[in-house]
């Protein structure tokens, strides 16, 4: 404990009736603050499933079954120390200007990650709502700007992946800065408010791609991650494809280079030599998402296709864990003082 971190600290997580919000409860019930009663869990919330158990939404949350989701609301967020907005987009700038600066709030969704206004108004339209420190703590600078932070904007789960696959390869310059990304992920990733799109019967034994052209809205995010990185302009091109799973994501992405293989794994373990979380396999090894499942792990594959002359980086990680709630529990983590990984796992569930 630091002197960052009031005790007991008090945990609200609204939204926790979504995937998000139970993936944030999941992993809070195996923190060690918890488990030793440092941490307690407060408030859950919903919206139209207010006055509904936790258990009835999510059976695997045993110790938290009989809580009463509250509706969400300032009143019912108040009183607690850090607060999880597990919410559809839209709904959080309303708690950032009327819950006290003091409260580390922690934002799953995606208002206040894009420092772009115009960037925001094209891809999700409505009011931009600004930017806060944004959550992928392995992005150069980002940590810093974790620590003792009491506003956070966790990344969408395709930023996550794509921004850590491709980061070294602009930040070390040994690529051109034109990236092609096409990134599969399971069904989880699009929330559990019922889609046509998502049914099992249109998802199981087909894969879709979507949002194709540069019309993804994680296209800004990752293109604000990267650019940040190389220090300038880096043109991003993402296509996401849905794929029969539960949870995770594979981003293949690739881009011009000169450097041979052995040059390019020796920017990526050396990036990352100090990273709890990102694990750079041994050259000629490449991540499946099964290993990550479950898991704050990123496992990192990196090639160079020497005959077309392309940097070839596949990441994995779990879309609901690194590419949310892990990523927002790390980022409380920093923020409060705690070690960074309290709470989280590397090591995925496969098979
Ligand atoms: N799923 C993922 O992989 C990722 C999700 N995120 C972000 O996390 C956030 C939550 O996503 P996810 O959990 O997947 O979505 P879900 O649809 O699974 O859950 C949404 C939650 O928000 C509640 N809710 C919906 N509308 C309102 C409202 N108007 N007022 C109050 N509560 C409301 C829902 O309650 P009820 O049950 O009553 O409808 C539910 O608890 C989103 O911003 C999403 O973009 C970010 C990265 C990855
Ligand atoms: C498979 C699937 O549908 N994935 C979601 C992205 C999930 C995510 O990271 O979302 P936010 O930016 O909404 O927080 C999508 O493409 O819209």
């Amino acid at each position: 404990m630091t002197d960052h971190a009031p005790t007991p600290i008090r945990v609200a997580v609204a939204g926790a009736s979504g995937y998000a919000g139970g993936e944030v409860l999941r992993l809070l019930l195996g923190h060690p603050l918890f488990l030793d009663g440092t941490l307690t869990i407060g408030t859950l919330t919903a919206g139209d499933n207010a006055g509904t158990t936790l258990g009835s939404h999510h059976p695997h949350l045993l110790p938290l079954a009989d809580r009463v989701l509250a509706d969400t609301s300032v009143e019912t967020l108040a009183g607690h120390d850090v607060v999880f907005l597990a919410l559809p987009h839209g709904n959080s700038a309303r708690y950032a200007n009327e819950l006290p600066d003091s409260v580390v709030l922690v934002d799953c969704g995606a208002d206040f990650r894009l420092r772009d206004a115009d960037a925001w108004t094209r891809f999700y339209g409505g009011e931009y709502a600004g930017s806060w420190p944004y959550g992928l703590p392995e992005l150069p600078g980002a940590r810093d700007a974790l620590r003792g932070a009491t506003r956070i904007a966790v990344p969408g789960c395709y930023p996550t992946a794509a921004s850590l696959a491709f980061a070294p390869a602009v930040e070390a310059g040994i690529v051109e800065p034109r990236v092609r990304i096409v990134a599969v992920s399971g069904t989880s990733g699009a929330g559990r408010a019922p889609k046509v799109a998502q049914l099992g019967s249109e998802v199981i034994g087909s894969a879709r791609a979507y949002g194709v052209g540069g019309l993804h809205r994680h296209t800004p995010e990752i293109v604000q991650n990267l650019s940040a990185v190389a220090g300038g302009h880096v043109d991003v091109s993402f296509t996401p494809v849905l794929v029969p799973m539960s949870r995770g994501i594979l981003a293949t992405c690739s881009a011009p280079t000169t450097v041979d293989a052995g040059e390019a794994h020796a920017v990526y373990t050396k990036a990352y030599r100090d990273e709890p979380f990102v694990h750079v396999l041994p050259e000629g090894t490449f991540p499946q998402t099964k290993s990550v499942v479950g898991s704050n792990a990123v496992q990192i594959g990196v090639a160079v296709d020497a005959d077309a002359g392309e940097l070839v980086v596949v990441a994995a990680i779990d879309n609901l864990t690194k590419g949310t709630a892990g990523g927002a529990v790390q980022s409380m983590n920093l923020a409060l003082g705690l070690p960074e990984t309290a709470g989280l796992s590397t090591v995925g569930v496969a098979p």
